[in-house]
């Protein structure tokens, strides 16, 4: 039976693969998970040599992790959840629906977990949620909402970095406060009928910063650090990994999301109506992310998207530390350079 915490990784991404090609994704005999060359985490290779516009991978809708997802979380038993996040969307705008999506991923990851020691296997999106990066170091991912207060006062004050970081850690602690109650009376409601015990003492018993909570000594009631360690998780996911394409809604896409940066990619992505008989509606068209190699791409070599532009004025290195945990082109552990005090998150002094 799969036990996601205990399975290695080549397993988790064996499991990944497999659940998707069962769901109608389509990929590339040639696409390889490996450590990234590029630092941090894994990355998507090719094993022979690809020519320009071959279909690498295609994930149909079905597989993204959408906002209309989140706000129709019925089939767990619990209307009331999805209906506040509808509505915290509506009356929000985008920001809301970030923040719904947060706390939908937050409650379906909980719920895997207690799945999971149950060797009960539910879970909607359990092989792709079991490969995200729920808790820092995982597939070695920074963020600074994995990082206590004091490392944010210390590292980042005056940095170029320091109002961005702290109004996104405002958001979350926001939601914490405001979502939280909610989200953990959703997985009680969730959970009522399956289980008798006490649902809190079975989380802090599975999931994976249990011990990291232990080792920082702290004096946290453990279920609300259950979900606010799940809820700031989620947040790194999305903000690391989400994806947006013309109808600007953020949406997780399994795959997708395991590519890492460049500025100068070697896929282009798409989204296209393909004729399905799978299709859950009965329109027979199905929405799929296309990925292609946008030239030939040697055997070997790793595939690169491009999260954003490089260009300064839309998303300086400084930011793109604050979004995506990384600056381009550096390996070095990021902590390195804010000790240095380098002139990517320093402003230069003007010399008089
Ligand atoms: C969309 S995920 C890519 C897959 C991820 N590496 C994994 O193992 O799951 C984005 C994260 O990968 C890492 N990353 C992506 N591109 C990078 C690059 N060019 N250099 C260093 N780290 C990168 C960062 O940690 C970033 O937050």
């Amino acid at each position: 039976m799969l036990k996601p915490n205990r399975l290695t990784l080549w397993e988790k991404y064996l499991d990944l693969l497999t659940w998707l090609k069962q769901r109608d994704a389509t990929i590339n005999e040639c696409l390889e998970i490996k450590e990234s060359s590029q630092g941090q985490g894994y990355g998507l290779y090719v094993n022979k040599s690809i020519p320009k516009d071959e279909l690498l991978f295609s994930i149909p809708r079905s597989l993204w992790v959408t906002m209309d997802k989140a706000t129709s979380s019925t089939e767990d038993g619990d209307d009331e959840f999805g209906d506040t996040l509808k509505a915290l969307i509506e009356k929000a705008g985008p920001g809301g629906a970030t923040v719904s999506l947060a706390c939908y991923m937050a409650k379906e990851y909980i719920l895997l977990c207690l799945e999971e020691e149950e060797e009960n296997q539910s879970s909607r999106w359990g092989p792709y949620f079991k490969t995200l990066p729920w808790k820092r170091g995982i597939n070695n991912q920074e963020h600074i909402l994995f990082w206590p207060n004091e490392k944010i006062e210390t590292l980042l004050k005056g940095s170029l970095c320091y109002e961005e970081a702290r109004s996104l850690r405002k958001e979350v602690s926001f939601s914490i406060k405001v979502l939280g109650p909610l989200l953990k009376k959703s997985i009680n409601v969730s959970r009522g009928q399956k289980t008798t015990k006490n649902v809190f003492e079975q989380i802090t018993s599975i999931l994976p910063w249990r011990k990291v909570q232990e080792d920082n000594g702290e004096n946290d009631v453990v279920d609300d650090k259950i979900i606010s360690d799940a809820i700031k998780g989620a947040f790194v996911n999305l903000l690391t990994r989400s994806f947006l394409d013309d109808d600007e809604n953020e949406k997780l896409v399994p795959l997708l999301d395991l590519m890492q940066h460049s500025n100068t990619p070697n896929v282009s992505l798409k989204v296209v109506k393909i004729k399905s008989s799978s299709t859950s509606e009965d329109t027979g068209v199905d929405t799929v992310v296309e990925v292609r190699a946008n030239c030939d791409i040697d055997a070997g070599l790793e595939m690169f998207n491009q999260y954003r532009s490089e260009e300064e004025e839309s998303m300086p290195y400084a930011r793109f530390f604050t979004r995506f945990g990384f600056v381009p082109g550096i390996m070095e552990p990021m902590e390195n350079l804010l000790i240095d005090k380098s002139p990517i998150f320093w402003p230069k002094k003007v010399e008089v």
